[in-house]
């Protein structure tokens, strides 16, 4: 037998292997229809426990190559190990991997953003920007989209119905263990409506503190067509971010869970404080 007609013998059991998998795991999640599970429907997902999305997931990654149908499952629906990540801090099961979720917070302008792609291109974590996903969100032209773009141009805060499901949706998306949440939670309503719905509490909190001056003197030179990088709507974020967001920095720093970095330096500087705390992590994924 040739080398060429192994190799090919291979890719087909692989394929046989693969194939099985995705017949048994469809065949047990439609007999179990107690949860609905629609990949990239935020509306449906905001029903869902994560514990089972953990489950979902899996499934969800091996049902979409098999049919673009949407699946059922339980949390009797094994998934397997090939997939396994458990999106539920709460629901940690044996096999799976635990979801570590880091928010990244600071003021606007901090550098949280710069910060996060240095991150994602080191360790290839998860990195999302809750105000990308409003800002996507607001071209969709639906009148919550609307409202999203209202909101951004004043500075205001965003809904949490909103915000988490996005983020749940990208989260499912993503299909990565370790994920950076950055700009999000804002203030209280959507920190205890996150931790409600989806049981997450973070590993901890990346604080980026940097003084208002640095941060105006970086937005009013940030060169990207936000509708919010003016004078006026920044001085409204200023407010906000001292308002609302920065009694949620205080609650975890309550728990010991804030890791405070200085912002005022050369990204290059912040960065060699950030990433050993981000590489500590890594040895604790699976
Ligand atoms: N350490 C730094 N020193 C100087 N400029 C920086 C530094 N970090 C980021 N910047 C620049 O400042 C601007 C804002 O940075 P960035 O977008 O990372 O901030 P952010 O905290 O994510 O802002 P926002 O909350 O408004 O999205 C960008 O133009 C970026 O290139
Ligand atoms: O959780 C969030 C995140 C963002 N917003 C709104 O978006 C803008 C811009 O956010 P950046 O993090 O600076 O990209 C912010 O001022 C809010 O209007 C939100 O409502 N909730």
């Amino acid at each position: 037998m040739t080398v060429r007609t192994r190799l090919l013998q291979q890719v087909f059991r692989s394929l046989r292997q693969a194939t099985s998998r995705v017949e048994s795991v469809s065949k047990a999640a439609l007999e179990h229809p107690t949860v609905t599970l629609v990949a990239c429907a935020p509306q449906q997902s905001k029903r869902m426990p994560w514990s089972c999305l953990g489950y979902g997931f899996a499934a969800a990654s091996l049902v979409t190559v098999a049919s673009p149908l949407e699946a059922s499952c339980s949390p009797a629906v094994a998934a397997p190990q090939t997939a396994g990540v458990d999106l539920s801090n709460a629901g940690m099961t044996a096999g799976k991997a635990k979801l570590q979720v880091i928010f990244v917070l600071g003021g606007p302008g901090s550098g949280k953003g710069t910060q996060c792609a240095k991150l994602v291109q080191e360790f290839g974590l998860l990195h999302l920007s809750a105000g990308d996903l409003l800002r996507a969100h607001m071209k969709s032209g639906t009148p919550d989209g609307n409202m999203v773009a209202e909101m951004i141009k004043q500075g205001q805060i965003v809904p949490s119905r909103v915000t988490i499901s996005l983020l749940e949706e990208a989260m499912l998306k993503g299909g990565k263990q370790q994920v950076l949440i950055d700009g999000f939670p804002r203030n209280e309503e959507n920190r205890a409506a996150f931790e409600a719905q989806t049981g997450i509490e973070p590993e901890f909190v990346l604080f980026f503190n940097c003084p208002e001056a640095v941060m105006e003197k970086r937005l009013l030179g940030r060169q990207e067509g936000r509708t919010d990088d003016n004078i006026e709507t920044i001085r409204k974020r200023f407010k906000v971010f001292m308002e609302s967001s920065m009694p949620i920095i205080n609650f975890y720093d309550a728990k010991g869970r804030v890791r405070k970095i200085d912002a005022d330096r050369d990204p290059e500087d912040v960065y060699a404080d950030v990433r050993p705390l981000v590489e500590a992590l890594q040895s604790f994924a699976v």
